[in-house]
């Protein structure tokens, strides 16, 4: 197993009295887009703010490329960080943004390549107060990738973002995980995680509730097919439950099987199901049995 380029052991975090972080224990490998995902305040910004450096937990051991993520020197200069909130200076041009957060990074770059990135070229001589709240997204993304760093934080990296924005920087991610780059994201677009994550650590009330690929994480919960019945059909040749609208519910763990028998049971009978829709599990219905 080669060197974790983050690992986490038993970190605790407190504000005050109340525990936010709580024995929290996981690793990023070299190359994986991992994503932290959880309920509203399950403590994920509250870790990466420690993983990043910027907040100190109240106990355990977090290494970051073998060095503690306050070793600024050390650990700076290797990472990427787009922020929730984007601290820019309000009268900086965008184009001066950039250079000023590349030179932090002490990364090598050109303003001019990342801002073509997100497609905010035209707006380089633009100061920040007059970019729209998407544009200040992609402007955050660009000085995240400045350099190409070799680990990227996205926080919650497309929340305002339109369809194509979203989609240019998925594209650029892709191309920086085509080199290598390791990646950690937190969402609460469930289907982003759930077509780009090679591992998921699922957070809630401060613990990590569950860990493993999208398979792992959804193969203890059953399918569901979903359609109406005509009146009077005759009955099915499955258990299924019925939904408050009217809807007929089969709940499978064989999914493709299960159709295949009801379809053919329709077409023998020459019933008609309307609405009818099957799909596999998802992340969102594995958010859904966690409780509030
Ligand atoms: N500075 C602070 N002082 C006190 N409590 C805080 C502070 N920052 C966060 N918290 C609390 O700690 C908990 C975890 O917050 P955090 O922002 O880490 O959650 P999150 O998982 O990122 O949530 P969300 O998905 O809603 O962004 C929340 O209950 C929050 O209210």
């Amino acid at each position: 197993m080669p060197t974790p380029v983050i690992a986490v052991e038993k970190l605790n975090l407190r504000y005050g009295d109340f525990h936010a972080v709580r024995d929290l224990s996981f690793e990023v490998r070299p190359g994986e887009l991992y994503a932290l995902l959880g309920t509203n305040g399950a403590g994920k910004t509250s870790t990466l703010e420690i993983v990043e450096g910027h907040r100190t937990p109240t106990s355990g051991a977090v290494r970051v490329f073998g060095h503690s993520p306050r070793d600024r020197a050390a650990v700076r200069p290797r990472m990427g960080i787009m922020l929730q909130e984007s601290g820019f200076s309000p009268d900086l041009t965008v184009a001066e943004s950039v250079r000023l957060i590349g030179a932090l990074t002490r990364r090598d770059d050109d303003a001019g390549r990342v801002l073509d990135i997100v497609g905010l070229t035209r707006k380089a001589d633009t100061v920040v107060a007059q970019l729209s709240g998407g544009e200040k997204r992609r402007l955050d993304f660009a000085t995240a990738v400045y350099g190409n760093p070799e680990l990227l934080f996205l926080d919650e990296p497309t929340t305002g973002l339109d369809i194509q924005s979203r989609d240019a920087l998925w594209e650029a991610v892709d191309r920086l995980r085509e080199n290598g780059t390791t990646i950690v994201l937190t969402t609460h677009y469930l289907e982003e995680a759930q077509q780009r994550a090679d591992r998921i650590g699922l957070m809630h009330r401060g613990v990590l509730h569950r860990e493993g690929t999208v398979g792992e994480l959804t193969r203890s919960l059953p399918s569901h097919i979903r359609f109406r019945l005509p009146a009077a059909s005759p009955a099915l040749p499955l258990p299924s439950a019925a939904a408050g609208d009217g809807t007929v519910v089969v709940e499978t763990f064989t999914l493709q099987k299960d159709l295949h028998l009801l379809l053919g049971w329709a077409h023998d009978h020459a019933v008609e199901f309307e609405d009818l829709s099957a799909g596999a599990t998802g992340l969102d219905d594995v958010f859904r049995t966690l409780d509030r």
